[in-house]
């Protein structure tokens, strides 16, 4: 366990970088950042935190720590909550982006589709289970094209709304690649939706963000809204 609580710590990088704080700044500025604090912990000690508080709730719960399967569990949803799931709080983790000049003169629509993610639902804590889609138009700048599925992962690495994480993707896309047009749709099952609550074990919510021509003209967003 040791390790891996190093590891917590050693596997961040301590300067942000050059895109990392572009797009900080860009979320910023359009007021799509996630609501966050800056409570001056580091990796380390939200882990620690994040463990006591976890072996609380499931002594709360009844449940008997001694056991061996359960043991660890406090320790597992530490690690997961800082390493994994909720990752994507810390800009440190930010992918590494290549971005390259449109010497080529690209100017027809990049789109990928089907990229799958799974979130976390901020209200319950529990999974969203999603696929998303995104276009550029290119201008100046073209994008590697696992970066795309690079950038949904990590803002997908944190408590989401749908409707904010559909925006965020747009938002950082816009900033890395100098332009406007850049489209995202997310179609999402909630499992507070499905597993709890209203127990709807067959709807999904499809949400879109849409940016300038992608808005502007009707024959792009068509494009963009078509089916592959
Ligand atoms: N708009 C939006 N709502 C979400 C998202 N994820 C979960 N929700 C909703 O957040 C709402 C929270 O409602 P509350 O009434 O405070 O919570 P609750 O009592 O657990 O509600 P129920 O889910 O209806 O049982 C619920 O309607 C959820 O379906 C999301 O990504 N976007
Ligand atoms: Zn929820």
């Amino acid at each position: 366990m040791k390790a891996e609580i190093a590891e917590l710590t050693n596997s961040t990088p301590i300067i942000l970088s050059k895109e990392a704080q572009l797009v900080r700044d860009a979320l910023i500025k359009s007021g799509l950042e996630t609501p966050m604090i800056d409570n001056g912990l580091s990796t380390e000690e939200k882990y620690t935190r994040i463990k006591s508080a976890f072996t609380d709730v499931v002594e709360t719960l009844g449940l008997d720590l001694t056991d061996d399967s359960l043991a660890e569990t406090p320790h597992r949803i530490a690690k997961m909550y800082v390493k994994e799931i909720f990752s994507g709080l810390d800009y440190k983790q930010f992918p590494k982006i290549t971005v390259i000049e449109n010497k080529m003169k690209v100017d027809e629509m990049v789109k990928v589709s089907d990229i799958s993610f799974t979130s976390t639902c901020e209200h319950h804590f529990v999974t969203i289970d999603g696929l998303a889609k995104v276009a550029y138009l290119p201008k100046s700048k073209i994008i590697g094209l696992s970066k795309i599925n690079r950038i949904v992962r990590f803002f997908a690495q944190r408590p989401q709304v749908q409707e904010r994480l559909t925006q965020q993707i747009l938002v950082t896309l816009q900033a890395l690649l100098e332009t406007d047009n850049v489209a995202v749709s997310i179609s999402a099952v909630h499992f507070c939706v499905k597993a709890r609550g209203v127990m709807d074990a067959s709807s999904s919510t499809q949400t879109t963000a849409l940016g300038g021509l992608f808005k502007r003209s009707d024959k792009t967003r068509g494009e963009f809204l078509a089916r592959s």
